[in-house]
């Protein structure tokens, strides 16, 4: 289980402070306006924001002294997850060793993956011969081949079409039952959020105002919640 015990921290245009739990084999969406704090969330989960006061614990450890690469977590962002001089295999491998040397055991785990993933025919290409679907595909095939128990997805299929988007969603729930992935998923579809999560987070102005079973869409407790789904 992750936890965020009252972390905060300080911008000049706005104080953050969120108390998050999320469990394995969940999906939490994070939802609320632009502005209000969800990517900061990841990235002070991530370790790419300085944690002013609180603490972030893994399974009852604390996780915030450790560097990003320490952390048992990998974020997918919407952009900047390939590298374009590598190829497909290559792409995905580099998230299980940065000099691209395998074990058997490692390469068995890639195949396994992008089988999954439906990479398989697509491995010797090159990214920019790729669609930006496939292109998501690999960075997401990349995330799950390193095996972190925490998977942090900014809004990483919003520039898809419907279609699509729900399709590379339905295999993140997937692989969130199968491994048990304790998944934060920052989105601005509601519906996304509605189809796939099981958990939900509503942030505003840098606090949590509303926490609970993906439900809340239908039966939003506060007004700010109301407001922001249009419900008024
Ligand atoms: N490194 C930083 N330095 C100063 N202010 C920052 C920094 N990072 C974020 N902020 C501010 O913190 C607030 C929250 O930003 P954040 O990107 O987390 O919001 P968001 O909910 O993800 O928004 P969006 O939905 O538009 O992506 C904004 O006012 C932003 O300007």
């Amino acid at each position: 289980m992750l936890e965020l015990c009252n972390v905060s921290t300080t911008y000049p245009e706005l104080t953050l402070n969120f108390n998050v739990i999320a469990k394995p084999g969940e999906i939490t969406a994070l939802i609320g306006p632009s502005g209000a704090g969800k990517s900061t969330l990841l990235a002070l989960i991530g370790g790419f924001a300085h944690i002013d006061a609180g603490d972030v614990l893994f399974n009852g450890s604390s996780i915030k002294h450790l560097s990003p690469a320490q952390r048992p977590i990998t974020t997918l962002f919407q952009e900047h997850n390939l590298f374009w001089h590598l190829s497909v295999y290559q792409n995905i491998a580099i998230g299980l060793s940065p000099s691209l040397k395998l074990s058997v055991q490692q390469r068995d785990l890639i195949a396994q993956v992008a089988q999954q993933v439906g990479l398989t025919p697509l491995l010797k290409r090159m990214p920019n011969t790729l669609s930006g679907g496939q292109q998501q595909r690999v960075g997401l095939a990349r995330s799950l081949a390193r095996r972190r128990p925490i998977l942090l997805l900014d809004e990483p299929f919003s520039a898809l079409d419907p279609a699509l988007r729900f399709e590379l969603l339905t295999l993140l729930r997937r692989q969130t039952d199968d491994l048990q992935l304790t998944c934060l998923l920052v989105t601005h579809h509601p519906e996304e959020a509605a189809r796939v999560a099981d958990a939900l987070v509503f942030i505003d102005q840098g606090q949590v105002i509303e926490q609970g079973t993906k439900e809340l869409l239908t039966a939003p407790q506060s007004d700010a919640l109301s407001a922001y789904l249009g419900q008024h």
